[in-house]
């Protein structure tokens, strides 16, 4: 499976936090955002690097720096909003491109009612944020948007993930690698993670059924 759960103590334990039954919205959405944070950090690893000369303290001094490459952040709204300025702030610079998926509570089928994406996907890699990655249909449908779109570097940020809807992201797109906090044991019968959060976009805006 292309999945990297990212076992990192503060990971498991701000994991942890956000699983506890009475968690405020407030508590929530800031560990949301954290943990937005940690991810990135596994999810950029691989970023190119390029060795460049400047003006140091003692002299010329060769670094390492990122090789410009473009990148473009992907929220999922509405949940993948909470993971957003966790994500920016290790990528500052990057170009934002937001997807609208509603996922229909009978049919657990992704509805999509808003995409908006920067220029030249072509040339950006990708990271899709959503907290949640359940049957996996929201996923595979903003892949196949952004590819649709001329991307072809996309990485995936999800906080949680269950096996079935990792599998239907490995089947559609192998070459889309998933970044988690957990893989979890398995969904519901509607459709929920177990053990999971519940509801991330209602706990992160507050919202009820
Ligand atoms: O893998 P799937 O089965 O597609 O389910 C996961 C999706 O469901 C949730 O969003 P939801 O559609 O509930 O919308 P929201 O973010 O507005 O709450 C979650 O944030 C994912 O986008
Ligand atoms: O467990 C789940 C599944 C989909 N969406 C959520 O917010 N939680
Ligand atoms: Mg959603």
């Amino acid at each position: 499976m292309q999945i990297t759960v990212v076992k990192h103590p503060l990971v498991q334990h701000k994991l942890a936090l956000l699983r506890a039954e009475n968690v405020s919205t407030n508590k929530f959405r800031l560990l949301t955002e954290e943990l937005a944070r940690l991810l990135a950090y596994e999810a950029t690893r691989d970023l190119p690097l390029e060795t460049t000369m400047i003006a140091g303290w003692c002299g010329p001094v060769e670094v390492q720096q990122v090789k410009g490459k473009k990148l473009t952040v992907v929220p999922i709204l509405r949940a993948g909003i909470g993971m957003l300025n966790g994500v920016l702030d290790l990528v500052p610079s990057a170009k934002i491109s937001v997807v609208g998926l509603a996922r229909n509570e009978e049919t657990l089928q992704p509805e999509p009612y808003f995409e908006k994406f920067v220029g030249n996907l072509e040339d950006r890699l990708a990271l899709i944020i959503d907290p949640m990655l359940a049957t996996g249909g929201s996923l595979v449908a903003t892949i196949d948007m952004l590819k649709r779109n001329g991307c072809k570097d996309i990485k995936a940020i999800v906080m949680v993930a269950a096996p079935e809807g990792v599998k239907l992201v490995n089947d559609a797109h192998p070459d889309v690698e998933i970044v988690a906090a957990s893989l979890d044991s398995h969904l519901n019968e509607l459709g929920y993670i177990i053990p999971g959060l519940g509801d991330a976009g209602d706990k992160i805006f507050g919202t009820t059924k």
